[in-house]
């Protein structure tokens, strides 16, 4: 079993300021695979001092000083991807080609989508021939990070965080510690100053409001569920410090009746990906008549043909939910749903063959309303809801219909019908016809998804703040 009590702070890994150990269970397993640390208000202020102290200088530092330790970072990522792959296989269960393949693969895509978004990077821009406008660094930041894709969550804020020359404290997700604490030795061997990147383990109820609601954070940067964003924007309205915020979804992807054939089974795919546990999961299926039959067919299809198994198994199967609080409300969101929609594939209660570990049943619904519960919640497992519409006015309407607006999907040969659908998507992003999104393009949501944006030039912006000078040249 892993020990890995230590916090990173001041450039060195250092001991709890109290014993207080917190077991990382293996979901695959149910069995402890690690054991960290969850600190404390002292733990919260030292890291949070040493942030501070560290700001003045890493706040000078040159583009081209900062693009050097990123590219090193780069380089020791890539270098130790399967340790990353394993630390993060075990901790939350995505399957291990899985978690090579995106779970790495995100940390690294984002790494250099923010090295090259960086390059064309301008901190001073003229605004008149007289006055400039000067971005400057938001100073010290908290990292709050959730379990599900820890190190793209992670990349996507410290990334940026240390580009445009803030300091900041990252408390991973204390379900999946593993990973964040692998990334804070990659930042070390980096060479990246001390106090500049800092880590401390705990919960939400702990450090997390400790860091949300602490004198000297300038800014939060939170992924995680709605309820805590609530949460952490009421602990910080007191110092007025910034939120950036991206939280969780519920998206529709509406296949209408011109739509790819097998756009019923991509979007179940893609619904079960990561075992459901994405906060832009198309859980929503809107499903035109004319195809919603044979869409329903296709995705109970999928669902029994989706093999669940082991995070340490290779191959393309899904995992297990992340921990046993994920399964239970899992569970309880499928029997509800067995008592508002048609089950046609999955249910309740482990696969065949599984008698350990946390895994549900791949899970579809037909004849779902947009009022049912599986229809408003965001589950966080391998459910999907088929719901049946005549119009695009009424598949519009349904996509809007709920207080998320992350991602929306969008399914048609019709060029200008998809245009046209996308521009009245009340969300954040847009993915029509699987077409993937480019490196560094914006991610984050409207409405209760959230405020922020994440990843390349926008990624950036959001630690910086704006500073207007006149008089910069004489007249
Ligand atoms: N929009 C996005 O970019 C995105 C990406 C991934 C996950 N998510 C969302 O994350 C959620 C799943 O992650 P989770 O279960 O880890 O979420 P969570 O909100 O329970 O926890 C996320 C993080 O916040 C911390 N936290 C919890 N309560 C807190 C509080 N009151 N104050 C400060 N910190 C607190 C946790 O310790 C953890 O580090 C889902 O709702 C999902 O949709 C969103």
């Amino acid at each position: 079993m892993l020990e890995k009590r230590d916090f990173y702070i001041n450039g060195q890994w250092v001991a709890p300021s109290a014993p207080n150990d917190f077991a990382v269970i293996d979901p695959s397993t149910e069995e402890q695979c690690a054991v960290i640390s969850l600190g404390g208000q002292a733990d919260t202020d030292a890291a949070v001092a040493a942030a501070r102290i560290a700001f003045d200088s890493w706040s000078q530092t040159t583009k081209d000083e900062r693009t050097a330790l990123l590219k090193k970072l780069l380089e020791i990522y890539n270098a130790r991807a399967e340790e990353m792959a394993q630390a993060m296989s075990m901790e939350m269960g995505a399957p291990i080609d899985l978690a090579r393949a995106q779970q790495v693969g995100a940390g690294s895509w984002h790494l250099e989508g923010f090295l090259k978004a960086f390059d064309d990077f301008s901190f001073e821009r003229d605004f008149t021939a007289t006055e400039k406008t000067l971005l400057e660094p938001v100073g010290v930041c908290a990292l709050i990070t959730p379990w599900n894709w820890p190190m793209n969550q992670i990349v996507l804020k410290a990334v940026p965080a240390m580009a445009t020359g803030c300091t900041m404290v990252l408390k991973p997700s204390e379900i999946a510690p593993l990973s964040g604490l692998l990334f804070a030795e990659f930042v070390h061997d980096a060479g990246v100053p001390p106090g500049v990147f800092n880590l401390v383990n705990g919960d939400g109820a702990g450090v997390g409001s400790q860091l949300s609601a602490h004198p000297d954070v300038d800014m939060v940067s939170f992924t995680g569920s709605t309820r805590a964003g609530i949460a952490i924007s009421k602990a910080a309205a007191d110092t007025l410090k910034r939120v950036s915020l991206e939280l969780g979804g519920k998206g529709a992807n509406i296949i209408f009746e011109d739509a790819h054939p097998k756009a019923a089974k991509q979007g179940a795919i893609r619904c079960f990906r990561n075992t459901g546990q994405s906060c832009n999961a198309p859980t929503r299926m809107l499903v035109h008549s004319s195809r919603y039959d044979e869409a329903v067919e296709m995705a109970a299809e999928t669902a029994n043909a989706t093999r669940v198994g082991p995070a340490s198994d290779e191959g393309k199967h899904i995992g297990p939910l992340v921990s046993k609080a994920q399964y239970d409300k899992v569970q309880a969101l499928i029997e509800t749903g067995m008592s508002e929609a048609r089950l046609v594939a999955g249910g309740l209660g482990r696969p065949d063959g599984l008698n350990r570990g946390y895994y549900a049943k791949p899970t579809v619904f037909a004849d779902v309303t947009n009022d049912m519960t599986i229809a408003r919640e965001e589950i966080f497992g391998p459910v999907l809801s088929i719901i049946r519409f005549e119009t695009e006015e009424e598949a519009i309407a349904i996509a809007n219909d709920t207080p998320y607006g992350l991602t929306n999907y969008v399914q048609t040969e019709d060029d200008e019908r998809r245009r046209r659908v996308a521009r009245r998507l009340r969300s954040g992003m847009v993915e029509t016809n699987g077409q993937g999104f480019a490196q560094g393009s914006p991610f984050g949501g409207y409405k209760q998804s959230g405020n922020g944006r994440e990843g390349g030039a926008y990624g950036l912006e959001e630690f910086l703040e704006v500073k207007a000078v006149s008089g910069w040249a004489a007249e």
